[in-house]
């Protein structure tokens, strides 16, 4: 199997992660995001999305992180708290999945961009009450996170982890390697941060999450002509 990934981003960390966990063994194919490599034509042979992950698994070709992630667990049988059989749990599973598309992802990835990516695009910093609507919108997303989706229990759907934790926690980097605290006053959430970190391992929640954290180089090394293709995309974001 190989997985295309870029660690900057939180569908391939998720991907990555349990990939990692299960023990699958597949080939790390990096595609550099920030040189634009998924805009040019080799990529483009794998998937016409140009977006990862992409997962290549023999000749079948698949986008969608939690579309890989059910396909891993699968295929791999893994065992069933990652993605229950069971109807209530995969319900609550596959209710956080949907949920987070248009918040924590959307409300953490809006941070990011605006912190890694408004200054390069736009010449000037994020005007203060954008990065405040910003902030907003995703301490409403940790609100619903802790006092809907955990509520007190150790992780999202009971006792066990699933493939929902490991993508939350992946959304939850993205600002947090930008330098914005989201645990500090967060009891709930910074406890099942630990307790998910103990579940993969710190070694490996560490591998995947050194390149997020050291989001702010990211400036330093951006490819300008991949700046230049993604401008007409984000400008259309920001303004
Ligand atoms: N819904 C997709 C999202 C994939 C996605 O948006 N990937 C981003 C990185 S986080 C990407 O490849 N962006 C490149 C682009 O939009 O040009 C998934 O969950 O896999």
């Amino acid at each position: 199997m190989e997985l295309y990934l870029d660690l900057f981003s939180q569908p391939c960390r998720a991907v990555f992660l349990l990939a990692k966990v299960l023990e699958i063994p597949f080939e790390f194919k990096y595609v550099n995001l920030a040189t634009g490599q998924h805009l040019g034509d080799e990529f483009g042979k794998i998937s016409m999305m140009r977006k990862v992950p992409v997962m290549k698994d023999g000749e079948f070709v698949l986008t969608e992180s939690t579309a890989i992630l059910e396909y891993m667990v699968q295929k791999h049988r893994a065992p069933d708290h990652w993605f229950p059989s069971e109807l209530l749990l995969r319900a609550r599973i596959n209710e956080y999945l949907s949920w987070q598309h248009t918040n924590l992802r959307a409300h953490g990835s809006k941070i990011f961009l605006l912190k890694m990516l408004f200054p390069l695009m736009m010449g000037c910093e994020v005007p203060k009450e954008k990065m405040d609507a910003a902030m907003e919108d995703l301490n409403m997303s940790l609100i619903q996170l802790e006092n809907y989706f955990l509520q007190n229990k150790p992780f999202i759907i009971g006792d066990k982890i699933s493939v929902a934790d490991i993508v939350a926690m992946a959304e939850i980097m993205q600002p947090v390697g930008t330098g914005v605290d989201v645990f500090t006053g967060r009891p709930t959430l910074s406890a099942w941060r630990d307790r998910v970190t103990a579940q993969v391992g710190v070694e490996l929640f560490k591998e995947a999450n050194e390149v997020i954290m050291k989001a702010k180089d990211l400036s330093q090394n951006i490819d300008k002509t991949a700046l230049e293709m993604m401008k007409p995309k984000f400008q259309k974001m920001f303004s």
